[in-house]
């Protein structure tokens, strides 16, 4: 049964138990590149606390660095790659340290993509060779013939993740590496199935890598939310205590799931994927936060009961 949070007093409680704070991005500090109200105020009154602040998001749109430009324009506080403070964690980082240091691709190996910028970055930090992509010749509207397509043999592993530019000519390629190699890895950065914009719901990266799955009748490896696989990213770079460490987030299946698998407490906010009816109610979910509030902005009040 989760608890319900309301009063600063809760909030106090949270802030005494929890050391380490996991904070999701997408329906929780923004939508699109709408900040949540109060979002700001509350990481700098946990900072002010000294509590660690960590950020891990599905979206793989973005690479850390360039994650870094968004939370600066929108007033986020937030370290990426200056050690201990590495507080940035993305799927497309995930994706990239999994073909890097779990796969260990071998050198002269490449991958197909799916995806955007970001998750280009993080294969190229990680030494991953990469095509498709954001390349233009693949970003095209433009009928796809398998008579003039010639297979990149050096292609070991196609990995799919948000991408807006999505075209039945990828699809196609992606498919040939998958079916002509037997060994290709089929990898998805997350599967999220909603994307929560500034202007209402998107199709998220789960549905970009769908088609494929039905395609393919075969699922991905996941290496975002829930997967341990981010998680290990963190642990390998953060000393926590997940006694002492809770996961903020807005959706039950990823972000909820994924802080219950690391023996983390949970904080589900309901300003992103997450409805109220979802969590009450007869067909409410399986998966069950300890806590609920309706906004992280919620926490602000903290401040203003000690005033
Ligand atoms: O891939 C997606 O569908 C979106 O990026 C999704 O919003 C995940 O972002 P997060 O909530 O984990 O920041
Ligand atoms: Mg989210």
């Amino acid at each position: 049964m989760s608890t319900r949070l309301s009063s600063p007093q809760d909030y106090a409680g949270l802030l005494d138990k929890y050391d380490t704070w996991m904070f999701d991005c997408d329906g929780v500090l923004w939508h699109g590149d709408r900040i949540i109200d109060g979002v700001v105020e509350v990481l700098e009154m946990l900072r002010s606390y000294n509590k660690k602040v960590i950020f891990v998001t599905n979206n793989a749109t973005k690479s850390r660095k360039s994650y870094k430009g968004k939370f600066d324009h929108l007033g986020v506080q937030a370290h990426v790659s200056h050690r201990p403070k590495d507080e940035i964690y993305g799927s497309a980082y995930a994706a990239a340290v999994y073909l890097s240091s779990v796969i260990k691709l071998p050198k002269g190996k490449k991958v197909y993509v799916i995806g955007m910028s970001g998750l280009e970055e993080e294969l190229h930090e990680e030494g991953i060779a990469h095509i498709g992509g954001s390349d233009p010749t693949d970003c095209t509207l433009a009928p796809f013939s398998l008579a003039g397509f010639i297979l990149d043999p050096d292609v070991a592993a196609v990995v799919c993740g948000l991408d807006t530019q999505l075209n039945y000519t990828k699809y196609s390629k992606a498919f040939q590496y998958l079916t002509r190699n037997p060994d290709c890895l089929f990898i998805a950065t997350n599967e999220d199935s909603t994307y929560p914009s500034a202007d209402g719901l998107l199709p998220g990266a789960g549905s970009v890598s769908a088609p494929l799955r039905f395609a393919l009748g075969k699922d991905p490896i996941c290496t975002g939310k829930p997967s341990s696989t981010m998680l290990d990213c963190i642990k390998a770079k953060i000393d926590y205590d997940p006694e002492r460490t809770i996961m903020v987030g807005d959706r039950l299946n990823t972000d909820i799931l994924f802080g219950k698998n690391g023996g983390l407490a949970t904080l589900l906010v309901l300003t992103g994927i997450t409805a109220e009816s979802d969590i009450t109610g007869s067909n409410s979910s399986p998966i069950i936060p300890d806590f609920v509030t309706n906004s992280l902005g919620d926490l602000r009040t903290i401040r203003k009961s000690e005033k």
